[in-house]
């Protein structure tokens, strides 16, 4: 695991003596935007309009924020039209690979060997981790976008003209009340995992554990009135969410120390992952194997031995019963 320096990969560890033992998430390097004709979008510059085959996702199954654009790539109808290359689970010494021995497909846009040699060919010398998702544009030859809750916003209407696409995830009357809820969950849950499991110091781990269970509690309470977290309508915020909660009690629980109780614990959240899991497509999106090797093979430094654990038993097909809500 690592970074680039001026385009050179150096194998480090996040640093984290400089903020009392806690893991601070870099900012995403590459910000622009899909546009519907190719005006700039949100930020970044214009020049990369809606087209069929143009595009291309690099993402890890293992990882929360890449599986969010695999499942909006999914629901808005874009197979088709954006080719997907999965990187191994492995994140080892040179950082994500194309090792198709263990689980990736390869890169089937240039053959490289590692996702770093993506990065400096958008960029010769790019300073910054070497993260997935990661959009990149066939035509330009560069990254688009490696943030996720910004390609997903793209994949929710930019393409509509060429799917067809009607659902829309984001929508204009909920975005403030979207806005909020992903805020303080991106802080204490889709980070907040991270932010304990990464903790360098008892106090860091202790304060973030802390947090994450208040705002599970809190969502356990949503949950208990609404169906979804918006109200009665599925949005992008449930999305955003669900990536992490079903990494939760195979990962999270015991690699990430997030254990005050596991989420079959919480009766409204269980039946709810359970609901978004099985709805049309989404089954496919989640791979167990990817998911559980990843984090326990790829962090050395938290899971030395290396050994991923045959647990727990989970079981998300079974009935949700969150029709009457
Ligand atoms: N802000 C990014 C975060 C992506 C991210 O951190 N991905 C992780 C995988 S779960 C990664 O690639 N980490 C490699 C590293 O930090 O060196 C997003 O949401 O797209």
């Amino acid at each position: 695991m690592g970074l680039l320096i001026q385009g050179k990969w150096q194998d480090r560890w996040y640093e984290t003596k400089n903020s009392k033992g806690e893991f601070i998430r870099e900012q995403a390097g590459f910000r622009n935007w899909i546009t519907t004709d190719g005006q700039q979008g949100e930020s970044g510059s214009g020049g990369f309009k809606a087209e069929p085959d143009r595009y291309h996702l690099y993402v890890s199954l293992a990882c929360p924020w890449a599986h969010r654009t695999l499942i909006f790539r999914k629901l808005m109808g874009l197979e088709s039209l954006i080719g997907v290359s999965v990187v191994s689970p492995d994140m080892l010494e040179q950082g994500w690979s194309f090792d198709s021995d263990t689980g990736s497909t390869g890169d089937t846009l240039y053959g490289f060997e590692f996702m770093h040699q993506v990065y400096t060919r958008a960029q010769s010398d790019y300073t910054g981790r070497v993260t997935v998702p990661v959009l990149w544009d066939k035509q330009q030859q560069t990254i688009v976008s490696n943030e996720s809750s910004e390609i997903i916003r793209m994949f929710n209407s930019a393409f509509n003209e060429l799917t067809g696409n009607s659902c829309d995830l984001w929508p204009e009357l909920l975005r403030d009340e979207i806005e909020e809820i992903n805020s303080w969950i991106y802080d204490t849950i889709n980070n907040g995992v991270y932010r304990a499991g990464f903790a360098t110091t008892q106090d860091a781990y202790d304060t973030n554990v802390k947090t994450l269970f208040t705002s599970l509690d809190r969502i356990e309470e949503i949950l208990s009135e609404h169906r979804y977290l918006a109200g009665s309508a599925l949005t992008e915020a449930d999305w955003r969410l669900f990536t992490t909660l079903i990494r939760f009690d195979a990962v999270y629980y015991g690699h990430f120390k997030c254990n005050l109780k596991q989420l079959r614990d919480y009766s409204n959240i269980s039946g709810y992952i359970r609901e978004l899991y099985q709805m049309p497509g989404i089954a496919g999106t989640v791979d167990m194997q990817h998911i559980k090797r990843h984090y326990y093979y790829s962090h050395d430094m938290i899971n030395p031995t290396r050994i991923v654990p045959l647990g727990p038993e989970l079981d998300f097909d079974s009935a949700h019963g969150r029709e009457n809500l």
